[in-house]
């Protein structure tokens, strides 16, 4: 799903209107017939409360459509001064219709009182201050009186900025909102979901092909999901499917790099081996079908030659959680992505997370070691460190700030939180799933043994950070409709089986 803001709004209207040439009226309609579609057929008794710009020009096309379906529509009419010229257009056709228009403020109680479905367009991407006066006083009797109607709000709650998300002063309480050809990123605030209602994403008549180029922003849904899927070849091997090689855990965190490992593995990666302390047992335990490969912590440069052949053996390696940012740790990071390339000739990928992070914000030259070929896969406080900027910083500018990072340092960065962003620096994905019962110790280990074993799979690295991040999240969402806590090792245990629906189903 496209993800934009009121300013990407204006560019595809504009390229729509002057580049591909369709009338803004035809966009417009268009508009209108695709919310229409979302009407229920029992519904009816329809008042259209419309204000002067293009969302309230949606408002009488919508009007209209409806009439035409021989329901029962009213509407008030806010001003029907200093109109936009579509929506004068459609306001005029409503006239001549014979469709009931009211003006008055007194009369707006009544009006509410007797309708059955509101659906209101007074403010959408226009809305550019606080809201005051008259349109205040409209949308609190909208909201007063709509306890036990249905609100539809046309493209976005009348009140809410589609940028920030911000409440305006005040703003509709919708049960549905239906929005044209973006998600807007203003939906994205946590806090607002009341206001919303259920979000829908409509086309107004514009191929996606048509304006991809105006956007690089998605939010990312199954249907983004699935077509990243890459089929598995029946008459494949284990080797096709990746050698991972996983650094992670350490004495008193092996428990780290056992999720990474399981993950890895309940994720399909072809052989999975786990650089340990050799005096770990629990691997073996815990994730039977992976490997050791066991170290010498005391003299961490006697392991290093058969180290090297494993690397060269290695299509992804992940390094990171629970490995300490001790001097042994960093001289195995260092010599783990020493080498780029592989006995096959391939590019070793790397994801990075956890004290891989700190080591590298504090070792800065590996950053010309790791790039082109890796996620990094950081939580705010990390990514804070790495790029230098304070969380109020990044809290601000998020999207900019992660993908010039990305841009500056050839990197997929998959910046988590509530809204986990991916990017490579020229496209941006937020993701759509995931909750706060998932926020326990062993999460984000979980998310970087999915990621290396899909970098495994041979996904792009932006495919696998994305993949990982979506089905993370959904096997949360769909575990907290019967649990109240999710943690790593429930994830593990669904990662199977909620892949199977994702690529399958
Ligand atoms: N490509 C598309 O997605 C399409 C979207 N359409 C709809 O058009 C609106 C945007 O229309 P626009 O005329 O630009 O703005 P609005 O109707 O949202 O409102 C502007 C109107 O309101 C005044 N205004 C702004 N803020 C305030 C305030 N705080 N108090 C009072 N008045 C305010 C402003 O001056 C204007 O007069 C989009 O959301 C879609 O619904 C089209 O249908 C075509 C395709
Ligand atoms: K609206």
């Amino acid at each position: 799903m496209l993800l934009g803001g009121n300013e990407t709004t204006k560019k595809i209207d504009n390229y729509a209107i002057n580049e591909l040439k369709i009338p803004s009226i035809v966009l417009m309609e268009n508009a209108a017939i695709s919310f229409t579609k979302h009407i229920g057929k029992n519904e009816d008794n329809f008042l259209i409360i419309c204000g002067k710009g293009n969302n309230g020009g949606d408002g009488y096309a919508i009007a209209r459509q409806l009439f035409s379906k021989e329901k029962k529509v009213k509407i008030f009419c806010i001003s029907d001064e200093n109109m936009s010229n579509n929506c004068s257009v459609n306001y005029e056709i409503c006239k001549n219709s014979g469709i009931e228009i009211f003006y008055k403020l007194e009369k707006l109680d009544k009006l509410l009182l007797e309708c059955d479905v509101v659906v209101e367009g007074i403010f959408g991407t226009g809305l550019n201050s606080e809201i005051k006066g008259i349109y205040k006083d409209i949308i609190l009797k909208i909201n007063e009186y709509s306890k036990n109607k249905k609100v539809y709000a046309i493209d976005i709650p009348s009140g809410i900025n589609g940028d920030t998300g911000e409440i305006m002063g005040v703003s509709v309480k919708a049960d549905v909102t239906i929005s044209f050809v973006t998600y807007k990123k203003g939906f994205l605030k946590s806090d607002i979901k009341e206001y919303l209602g259920k979000v829908i994403i409509e086309n107004i008549g514009l191929n996606k092909n048509n304006i991809v180029h105006i956007v690089s922003e998605y939010y990312l849904t199954s249907e983004i999901i699935k077509g990243f899927h890459i089929k598995r070849d029946e008459n494949s091997h284990k080797g096709d499917f990746g050698k991972v090689l996983i650094f992670a855990g350490s004495s008193g965190f092996y428990g780290a790099g056992n999720i990474v490992a399981k993950s890895c593995v309940r994720s399909g990666a072809g052989l999975t081996t786990v650089i340990t302390d050799k005096n770990n047992f629990s691997l073996n335990v815990f994730v039977p079908e992976a490997m050791s490969f066991p170290i010498n912590f005391e003299n961490i440069e006697e392991n290093f030659e058969k180290l090297e052949k494993e690397i060269l053996n290695s299509d992804v390696i992940a390094i990171g959680p629970g490995i300490g940012k001790s001097q042994k740790a960093l001289k195995i990071f260092e010599k783990l992505i020493s080498i780029e390339k592989n006995n096959k000739g391939n590019v070793i990928k790397l994801v990075l997370d956890a004290d891989a992070l700190n080591l590298l914000s504090e070792n800065r030259e590996l950053f010309e070691k790791i790039k082109s070929r890796s996620v990094l896969t950081p939580h705010l406080i990390e990514f804070s460190r790495l790029s230098g900027f304070s969380l109020e910083e990044i809290n601000r500018d998020k999207f900019e700030i992660a993908k010039d990072f990305a841009q500056k340092y050839e990197i997929t960065l998959l910046l988590k939180g509530k809204n986990t962003i991916i990017t490579n620096g020229k496209t941006l994905f937020v993701n759509s799933t995931g909750n706060s019962r998932m926020a326990n110790g062993g999460m984000g280990d979980c998310l970087t043994g999915i990621i290396c074993s899909l970098a495994g799979q041979k996904y792009g690295l932006v495919e696998s950070a994305c993949i990982g991040a979506y089905l993370h999240g959904k096997i949360a969402d769909k575990l907290v409709k019967q649990q109240y806590i999710v943690n790593a090792s429930h994830i593990i245990e669904n990662i199977s089986e909620c892949m199977k629906e994702i690529f399958e189903v």
